[in-house]
């Protein structure tokens, strides 16, 4: 278990002696990522790591980062990465799995090529460094009136499904997030999914 004063290259050095697989999970808000990892998680095997659920999490143990999580998310906004990937180092670490969901990052590019730069750093240990992308990318592809009715049905008490915040999530949704997805896809990297279909329907 890591503790609180863990430097980022120790980090680094313990994930790159796991050899972590990964997968990102992309799509809208509501898109349904988090439902359909849920399906994967049973049937695959892998670890599913929400960066929304880690900020959460986060926000509501008191850190000092916890006001500046707690605005970010109220606005709709994308936390700086170095506070996000730190949370999913840690969680990667703890968990006993090297196959993981990463469900909701890359979110922009700053997330992306923050990314990237941790990867480089865990491969530099390895003469066959060749690869600091993901396996491959999931975009759940929803309509935005159905991720609205959807998010507005959720009822899971999340401070940011609220009508006026759900706009803002959109709007940086289709100018930072799709950037991202577009840039996969430019890799061959991007499997997209209909997930407008019912929960059982989406095809996985
Ligand atoms: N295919 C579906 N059809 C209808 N409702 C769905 C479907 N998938 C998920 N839902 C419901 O829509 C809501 C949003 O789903 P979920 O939380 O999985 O989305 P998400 O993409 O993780 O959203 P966010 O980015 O806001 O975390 C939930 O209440 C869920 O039960
Ligand atoms: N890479 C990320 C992911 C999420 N956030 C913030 O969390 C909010 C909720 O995310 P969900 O995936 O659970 O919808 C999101 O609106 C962002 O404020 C982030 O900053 N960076
Ligand atoms: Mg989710």
């Amino acid at each position: 278990m890591g503790t609180a004063n863990d430097s980022s290259k120790d980090i680094s050095d313990r994930l790159a002696e796991k050899h972590p697989k990964v997968v990102f999970v992309l799509g809208g808000p509501g898109s349904g990522k988090g439902t359909q990892c849920e399906k994967i998680v049973q049937h695959f095997g892998y670890t599913h790591l929400s960066a929304g659920d880690l900020l959460r999490a986060e926000k509501n143990s008191g850190s000092e980062n916890g006001i500046m999580i707690q605005n970010m998310m109220n606005e709709g906004k994308i936390v700086p990465s170095e506070v996000t990937i730190k949370l999913l180092q840690k969680a990667m670490l703890e968990s006993g799995n090297d196959k993981f969901l990463i469900d909701g990052f890359p979110r922009n590019e700053e997330n992306r090529a923050a990314f990237e730069a941790v990867v480089r750093l865990c491969l530099s240990h390895f003469f066959d460094a060749a690869k600091i992308e993901p396996e491959f990318v999931l975009y759940f592809n929803c309509p935005e009136k159905e991720m609205e009715r959807r998010i507005l049905n959720r009822n899971q008490g999340r401070e940011d499904d609220n009508i006026e915040t759900i706009r803002k999530r959109f709007k940086v949704f289709l100018e930072s997030s799709l950037p991202v997805i577009e840039y996969y896809k430019g890799k061959g990297k991007v499997r997209e999914i209909d997930a407008a279909k019912p929960v059982e329907e989406v095809p996985l």
